[in-house]
């Protein structure tokens, strides 16, 4: 079995030789939405019953904002969310940044460091930002705090992530998979 990317587990290190980034036309502008990936989405969709309903909008420059309720069926240990749930979204959240500057990922490495137990019924505060792009490779972190970090320059930081996101051609990507999507018809209809 394959381990890690070429037999060997990666690690994140953002690269000194970086490209420029541009941000794309048609990205979301500084506290509009971004738009869902799908609504059957776990991570962002509406119309995903089991999923995590995380609200996300265009921040200033590279960065995302989002806010997600801990509600008790994330619960892992006694009264707190789950590790995997956070994870998720932190990949979720993280997984809006390269919209900033068009295209579809996938995660390709993903990293979680959770620094204090996070109560199931607060609202999580996310703050992610794009650190940097190479040839289809995009670097980006997220943290997470139980209060605003806009309204309350207190807000302690509780967790916070890193991931590798890769451009796809996202016709081929899913090119054997779109039809087992409950969105199938929604996504074929937005592409043309
Ligand atoms: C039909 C139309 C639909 C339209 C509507 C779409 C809706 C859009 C919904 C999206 C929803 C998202 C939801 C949340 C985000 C997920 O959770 S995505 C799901 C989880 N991720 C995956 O399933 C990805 C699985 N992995 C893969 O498919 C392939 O390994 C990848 C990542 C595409 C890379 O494969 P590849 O295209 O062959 O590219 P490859 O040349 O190997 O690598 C490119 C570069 O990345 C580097 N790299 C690749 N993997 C790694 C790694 N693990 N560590 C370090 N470096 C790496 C390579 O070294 C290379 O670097 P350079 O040579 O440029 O220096």
């Amino acid at each position: 079995m394959k381990i890690g990317y070429m037999g060997v587990t990666s690690t994140f290190v953002v690269p000194d030789d970086l490209d420029a980034l541009t941000r794309h036309p048609k990205a979301s502008q500084p506290g509009e939405p971004i738009n869902l990936h799908h609504t059957q989405c776990h991570g962002c969709g509406d119309d995903a019953p089991e999923g995590l309903h995380i609200k996300i909008f265009a921040g200033d420059g590279f960065t995302v904002r989002a806010r997600m309720l801990v509600e008790p069926r994330m619960e892992g240990g006694p009264g707190q969310i789950h590790g995997g749930i956070l994870a998720t979204a932190f990949d979720e959240v993280m997984s809006h940044l390269p919209l900033l500057v068009g295209g579809h990922c996938v995660t390709a490495h993903l990293q979680v460091d959770f620094a204090a137990g996070i109560p199931v019924g607060s609202t999580l505060y996310f703050e992610g930002r794009l650190l940097g792009r190479q040839r289809r490779k995009l670097y980006t972190e997220v943290v997470a705090y139980l209060a605003d970090p806009l309204v309350d320059a207190g807000a302690e930081a509780v967790a916070s992530g890193r991931a590798l996101f890769v451009k796809i051609d996202s016709a081929r990507h899913y090119a054997e998979t779109l039809a087992n999507s409950k969105a199938a018809e929604q996504i074929s209809r937005r592409r043309g």
